[in-house]
């Protein structure tokens, strides 16, 4: 099934107060209703793109022992490549493999009475065959962050919050991240799974993905539908926190990836601003406030509001190799907060 989601214009913000009013209406209802939709006029190039998708692709292609070789079973900060069918999301297995990458920061090992998710800091692995690939991805962070920021914004200010509520959690560390993922075709056991239903941990998410399609969104209606790709748009979506911050007036919504027919490629490319690691979300004071309907319950996937719990449930679901090899005492604890 397929409906294009609502396509917004960001330049739209800096083109005078009745133009900026129509942006506003246009964002408070494609947060409210969906969730999703695609972002034009952000004012990233073409050029930034295909430097980016260049040497993504070029990563993509080296050999199974280059990208191993920046494995994240090495990293106890959930670091570098993930093979194809490592990653779990909904307890089924991903057909897809990628890279993450973070902000760069020295490893952090938590000491006693400091939180777990301080493991999340850490070093990026690079491939060193590809030196540009650090140049791009690094430059891409920056780029998407500076969009993320201005996006954020102009989206509290569409529910009529004050726009720079949240600058406090994003001004000093914030914990944004970057996946490149590829998603090789279809997997012989027929499941269709590129990536589980799921919803993401923090305020946004941008993403660039190709020309093949596969991403779909669950809306109202319980279904899932298509997201067909926009050539130069990012797909956004609000993650969790967003959710917590406006009592479930806004919503995280669930979406997922089919994988693509036979041996087609994907290539997508997430961005996630997120806060500071021990952001606590305060509560965002907004006329709708006292309307909003509460944030989802579903036992299986609690919401947390200091940020940095909400992400490290995350990683410990999705790669449960990385959580066995370096993390077993969070596991345990992990169970036994869920019991
Ligand atoms: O690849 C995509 O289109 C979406 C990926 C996604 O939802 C995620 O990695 O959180
Ligand atoms: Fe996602």
């Amino acid at each position: 099934m397929s409906q294009q989601l609502p396509v917004i214009d960001l330049s739209a913000a800096s083109r005078g107060p009745e133009e900026r009013a129509h942006l506003h209406a246009q964002l408070h209802t494609a947060a409210r209703d969906v969730g999703f939709f695609q972002l034009t006029g952000h004012g990233v190039t073409p050029a930034q793109t295909d430097a980016l998708l260049g040497a993504m692709r070029r990563f993509f292609a080296l050999p199974e022992a280059d990208r191993l070789a920046v494995s994240n079973l090495e990293s106890p900060h959930f670091r570098g490549y993930t093979r194809i069918g490592d990653e779990r999301t909904g307890g089924g297995r991903d057909w897809r493999d990628q890279l993450d990458i973070g902000a760069e920061r020295p490893a952090r090992t938590p000491g006693p009475g400091e939180p777990a998710y301080l493991w999340l800091e850490g070093p990026n692995q690079w491939p060193a065959a590809l030196p540009e690939l650090r140049t791009a991805a690094l430059a891409w962070v920056d780029r998407l962050t500076e969009v993320g920021n201005r996006l954020l914004h102009e989206l509290l200010a569409s529910i009529g919050a004050p726009a720079d509520f949240y600058d406090n959690v994003f001004a000093t560390d914030p914990h944004l991240h970057l996946k490149l993922v590829r998603y090789p075709g279809s997997a012989a056991d027929g499941t269709g799974q590129g990536v589980g239903a799921h919803k993401d941990y923090g305020f946004l998410t941008l993403l660039l993905q190709d020309e093949v399609g596969g991403l779909q969104v669950q809306r109202t209606d319980g279904e899932f539908h298509d997201v067909p790709p926009l050539p130069g748009a990012f797909v956004v979506n609000l993650g969790e926190l967003l959710e917590v911050a406006t009592n479930g007036y806004l919503k995280a919504t669930n979406h997922r990836v089919v994988s693509p027919p036979g041996a087609v490629e994907r290539y997508s490319v997430p961005f996630f601003y997120n806060p500071r690691l021990d952001a606590r979300i305060a509560p965002l004071p907004f006329p709708h406030a006292r309307h909003a309907p509460g944030v989802t319950q579903d036992p299986a996937n609690p919401l947390f509001a200091e940020y940095g719990l909400n992400e490290l449930k995350g990683w410990l679901r999705a790669h449960p190799q990385v959580a066995r090899r370096h993390h077993t005492a969070l596991l345990t604890q992990e169970l036994s907060a869920a019991e």
